[in-house]
């Protein structure tokens, strides 16, 4: 058994719209132990959001359709009450919104709500509290954190919203941290701070990390396993180094050459995401897949292969036991692929 703190297992979310039924996400499984950060990949569109708010039950119910099994520390979510739900959430998860205005409200100081979330989940008097936010503040690179932490929320910019949301979300110092595009709207230099304080912060209380990003620059700086998904659906999932070394799926394949110093391509991937409310038979990803056969077209989603030695898993059909995964990997499996990956970046 490992240290498993959250666990997910076939996870559906479906949104009844004018447009039809959108399965947002349609199957998805994974796990993050403790001191683990796992990275959900994928373009705009992709199930993502939806996949880290399902955690805690934060799809708002009558419309999103939450199904499947989801475990935090060995206890299903779906039987927790809502007064556990509550504690839960802000206590031992923490969430980073996609939207950070969302998470901050408008009337209250930032210093009031840091403090507000450090004192929900502990006994911390007023001046120890107030002492721990302005610490968080400044961890979090707000600069000239003691005076800042008597402003309202629209005295901050985007960025520094995003970051005194991440700065709530810690403050009761979760064994979890579900951070949905956490550095999106920073700048190079304080993305890698933030992404130095999360390694800082998972060391010191061995927290688990569940992180989404669609940029795979980011996944490579903190990811330790990487789920890849697509319409709805994983695509592979497996170790960051073997995936960024030998990726299989045909969408991770892609997904890479779009990484600078990586492909030649470097260009968004041809086409679009299928439309959510009508996916293709098959393979999601068929319809823009180079390698996509007629096994690709029909039928669900492929299973779920084993790939490489470890328990990395890809969902295509060249990597079934009677397929030949040499049509994707290249003959050099691995190295250099007809679409001219350049082989001199070995890491
Ligand atoms: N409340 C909702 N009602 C209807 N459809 C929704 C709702 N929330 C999400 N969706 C749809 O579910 C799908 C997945 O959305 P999601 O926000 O999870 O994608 P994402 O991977 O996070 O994308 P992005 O990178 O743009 O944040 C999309 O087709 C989206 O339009
Ligand atoms: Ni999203």
């Amino acid at each position: 058994m490992t240290d498993t703190l959250l666990s997910v297992r076939d996870l559906t979310a479906q949104f009844r719209t004018d447009e039809g039924t959108v399965r947002a996400v349609d199957g998805v499984s994974f796990d993050v132990s403790r001191g683990e950060t796992v990275c959900l990949v994928g373009e705009s569109g992709s199930g993502k959001t939806v996949t880290a708010e399902s955690v805690t039950r934060l799809v708002s119910e009558p419309a999103g359709d939450v199904g499947g099994e989801v475990r935090f520390d060995g206890r299903a979510v779906s039987e927790m009450t809502d007064r556990q739900l509550q504690s839960l959430r802000g206590g031992r998860v923490g969430h980073v919104f996609q939207d950070p205005e969302g998470a901050l409200n408008p009337v209250y100081t930032v210093g009031w709500q840091i403090r507000e979330a450090i004192q929900l989940h502990g006994d911390a008097s007023d001046a120890a509290a107030r002492a721990r936010a302005i610490d968080l503040l400044d961890r979090v690179g707000i600069p000239d954190a003691t005076s800042r932490i008597d402003d309202y929320p629209h005295q901050f910019s985007r960025g520094q919203k995003q970051r005194v949301a991440l700065a709530m979300a810690l403050a009761a110092n979760p064994d979890l941290l579900v951070a949905d595009e956490p550095t999106a709207a920073l700048d190079a230099t304080v993305q890698k701070q933030i992404l130095r304080l999360l390694d800082d912060l998972q060391s010191e209380f061995d927290m688990g990390i569940l992180f989404v990003t669609h940029d795979l620059g980011v996944v490579a700086e903190i990811a330790d396993r990487v789920v890849v998904m697509y319409a709805g659906k994983v695509m592979e999932h497996g170790d960051v180094f073997e995936m960024f070394e030998t990726p299989a799926h045909p969408y991770t394949r892609a997904l890479l050459d779009c990484l600078p110093g990586r492909g030649e391509r470097m260009a968004p991937i041809g086409g679009s995401v299928p439309d959510p409310t009508d996916p293709p038979d098959g393979c999601r990803f068929y319809p823009r897949c180079p390698h996509a056969g007629d096994d690709c077209r029909v039928g669900d989603q492929p299973p779920m292969y084993p790939v490489g030695g470890g328990d990395r898993r890809v969902s295509c059909v060249h990597f079934g036991p009677e397929a030949d995964s040499s049509v994707v990997l290249g003959d050099g499996a691995g190295d250099g692929d007809e679409s001219g990956r350049d082989g001199g970046e070995t890491r």
